[in-house]
């Protein structure tokens, strides 16, 4: 397969609601969208990486970089790209920037798909035909908002509840939410690394609520204090921040420092990493669920494809489109098909189309990368 174009349009989308986590609160999403063309088809890859470095070190502008002066020139030279995996001596030759690497790598995985006429879940190997999905809701401005936001998600069918909390904002609102909705409804918590070990006591008083895991309660770049943590608390502790690969999984998996792993394809560099981080917790065990980083229908088709997999036993942060946006780029929009479930597309690639005039709405900025001329 030639590439002969490549494409990077950043986006901005505003979001329906403004979503806080303990790092900040977000009023709409500025990413990146990197199409690959051969031929007569294109393939659509989404960065999740955020203006500015505060879930990661990456940004907008990093991925930008890194793309325009590091990958795209090199893919664009390729004589031998037949498969997705073949993309790996170049990405080698760059040190982390995953979240860079994932973007290209996700447009070259759904170009490969519609050039094989298959679905990016084959491709995978994805054994199912739905998937559960759950819900992410951020840090409202108070209890009772927090209740009602909670209520309408379970009353929509999602199968998994998971809360940011930060401190100040924790054990209250999860002993609120039980005592509202009982405690049955599979909830989680998210901190994204709030807490230090100091805290062990805190975290404690969430235990007694029957929660399914705590997510990356403490530094986004930590195990072995997880695992010192996970010792003390008999909630599972679900790691997202700290896990880039499948050597950073098998460590957490080790020390115990992780019982359940939330895997994110921008995160772990694609999903070629993403396939094999499963495939290690699935032969240990060890469940995980697709996490989102309130990616547009684009990457949330990257995100439901994987998800397809067997080992992704626990609903993901999958939300339809409705959830954060008035208007997505894809057509059809990411849907319920019935009340928690999303039906894992068959058409070739990601299976969705764009929406090409709510994607041109949104497009801030266009950078065009050709085989024959490359920065
Ligand atoms: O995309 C979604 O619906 C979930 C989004 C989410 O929880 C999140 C959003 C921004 C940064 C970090 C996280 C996270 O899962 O930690
Ligand atoms: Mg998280």
């Amino acid at each position: 397969m030639i590439i002969e174009e490549i494409r990077i349009d950043r986006l901005e989308m505003p979001l329906k609601h403004p979503f806080e986590t303990s790092f900040g609160k977000l009023m709409a999403r500025d990413f990146l969208i990197v199409s690959a063309t051969s031929g007569d088809i294109t393939g659509y890859g989404e960065s999740t990486a955020f203006p500015l470095p505060f879930y990661n070190e990456e940004s907008t502008e990093t991925v930008l970089y890194i793309l325009k002066k590091l990958i795209i020139p090199q893919v664009l030279k390729m004589e031998n790209l037949e498969h997705p995996e073949d993309l790996d001596p170049i990405f080698q030759s760059v040190k982390g920037h995953r979240m860079a690497k994932a973007a290209l790598e996700g447009a070259v995985w759904d170009l490969y798909c519609k050039k094989k006429g298959i679905s990016l879940a084959n491709a995978l190997g994805g054994t199912k035909t739905e998937i559960d999905v759950g819900v992410s809701i951020g840090i409202e401005p108070t209890i009772g908002e927090l209740l009602d936001r909670v209520g309408s998600c379970i009353d929509q069918g999602y199968k998994k509840i998971k809360v940011k909390i930060k401190p100040g904002f924790d054990v209250k609102p999860m002993q609120a939410i039980r005592e509202r909705f009982g405690m049955d409804v599979p909830l989680m918590a998210d901190a994204n690394s709030a807490y230090t070990l100091q805290d062990i006591d805190l975290l404690k008083q969430l235990d007694p609520l029957n929660l399914m895991m705590i997510e990356q309660p403490l530094a986004y770049d930590d195990i072995i204090d997880h695992a010192t943590l996970q010792k003390e608390l008999s909630t599972p502790i679900c790691l997202d921040e700290s896990i880039h690969s499948v050597d950073d999984a098998r460590k957490a998996v080790e020390i115990g420092a992780a019982r359940v792993i939330n895997i994110k394809v921008g995160r772990v560099g694609g999903l070629t990493e993403a396939k094999k981080i499963h495939d290690y917790c699935q032969a240990m065990d060890i469940p995980v669920w697709c996490g989102g980083m309130l990616e547009s229908g684009i990457g949330r088709a990257h995100n439901i494809a994987i998800t397809s997999l067997a080992n992704f036993t626990i609903p993901g942060d999958t939300s339809p489109s409705d959830r954060y946006w008035e208007q997505d780029i894809t057509d059809p929009e990411i849907k319920f098909h019935k009340p928690g479930v999303i039906k894992v597309p068959e058409g070739p690639g990601i299976g969705y189309g764009i929406n090409e005039q709510a994607f041109n709405d949104y497009v801030v900025g266009t950078e065009t990368f050709s085989r024959t001329k490359t920065v």
